[in-house]
């Protein structure tokens, strides 16, 4: 490092920052024929963290997530991957839970996970280390069809995984499991998180999730009204169901009632104008 570095330092700090960032939403509008889903949102995702979003009933969570995993166009806004603006060249990177399971329910969860390896250009043989890591390989010859809840979860899950992507997007991902499979989902979501890989969920389950989310997006009524780590908003002794409920109980054009942290989404930021309605 030299020593005439004050703008090395700046440009040094500015490129781990960036690297710190794995999704930028920057703006983001969703509108489904006049109806606005998701309204001007933006947030940052850090990389090799779980940051966890949490809304009430029809808040835009699905919503948010199906435009930041390329599943739905925004109708205003934009999502960056790492800083880029497409996720053209992170796809393979990308791996999202969004939908149950998507398997056809006449076929085996092995015959669906072997289709989708073969159409991403994967060996047979990752589809038995995902079955494995996900706990259904005892199962894989059974029709889903015939899968409770949690082993169609865990179906999904293992489609996610199957790429081995470093960005996990996971739409109520506990949904159906039961406490040993949510206590399995918090340490497999954990070592994913600690080997660098980045995990944005949402759940309704905010005592379950309390335990396993480094950072918190709160959404009401397609607006995010706080962002920021879990830590400072637990430390002070409430739990996030507690947070939760204050924060949603409130006009979410009114400022957080938490803001405390300076990283918080700017209001005044606006997003691009324009887009579509979808
Ligand atoms: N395809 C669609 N067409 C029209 N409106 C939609 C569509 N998808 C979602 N919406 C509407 O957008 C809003 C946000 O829905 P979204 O599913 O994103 O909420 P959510 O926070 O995931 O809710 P939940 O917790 O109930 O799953 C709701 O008012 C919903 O009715």
């Amino acid at each position: 490092m030299g020593t005439s570095g004050t703008g090395t330092a700046i440009a040094d700090a500015t490129a781990a920052t960036m690297a710190d960032v794995a999704i930028t939403v920057d703006g983001l509008t969703k509108r489904y024929r006049g109806h606005t889903a998701v309204e001007n949102m933006s947030f940052t995702v850090r990389g090799g963290a779980i940051t966890g979003i949490f809304g009430l009933n029809g808040a835009g969570k699905t919503t948010a997530l199906k435009v930041i995993s390329g599943l739905a166009r925004a109708s205003a806004g934009q999502v960056l991957w790492g800083g880029h603006d497409t996720p053209a060249g992170t796809r393979g990177r990308l791996g999202v839970f969004i939908e149950p399971c998507g398997a056809h329910p006449g076929r085996s969860a092995r015959a669906h996970l072997r289709s989708l390896a073969a159409m991403a250009g994967l060996p047979r043989a990752r589809v038995a280390e995902v079955l494995a890591l996900v706990g259904l390989d005892q199962v894989s010859p059974r029709r889903v069809g015939r899968y409770s809840l949690g082993m169609r979860q865990r179906l999904g899950l293992a489609a996610a995984l199957l790429t081995d992507p470093d960005i996990l997007v996971l739409d109520e991902p506990m949904n159906g499991l039961d406490p040993r499979g949510i206590r399995w989902l918090r340490t497999l979501l954990r070592e994913q998180a600690d080997s660098g890989r980045t995990v944005m969920l949402s759940s309704h389950s905010l005592t379950e999730t309390e335990r396993l989310v480094d950072d918190v997006i709160v959404i009401h009524q397609g607006r995010v009204v706080h962002q920021g780590p879990i830590g400072p908003m637990t430390d002070r002794g409430a739990t996030l169901e507690e947070i939760f409920l204050g924060l949603t109980d409130a006009d979410p054009t009114d400022t957080d009632p938490t803001d405390t942290d300076p990283t918080d989404t700017d209001p005044t930021a606006a997003g691009p104008t324009g887009g579509e309605d979808a």
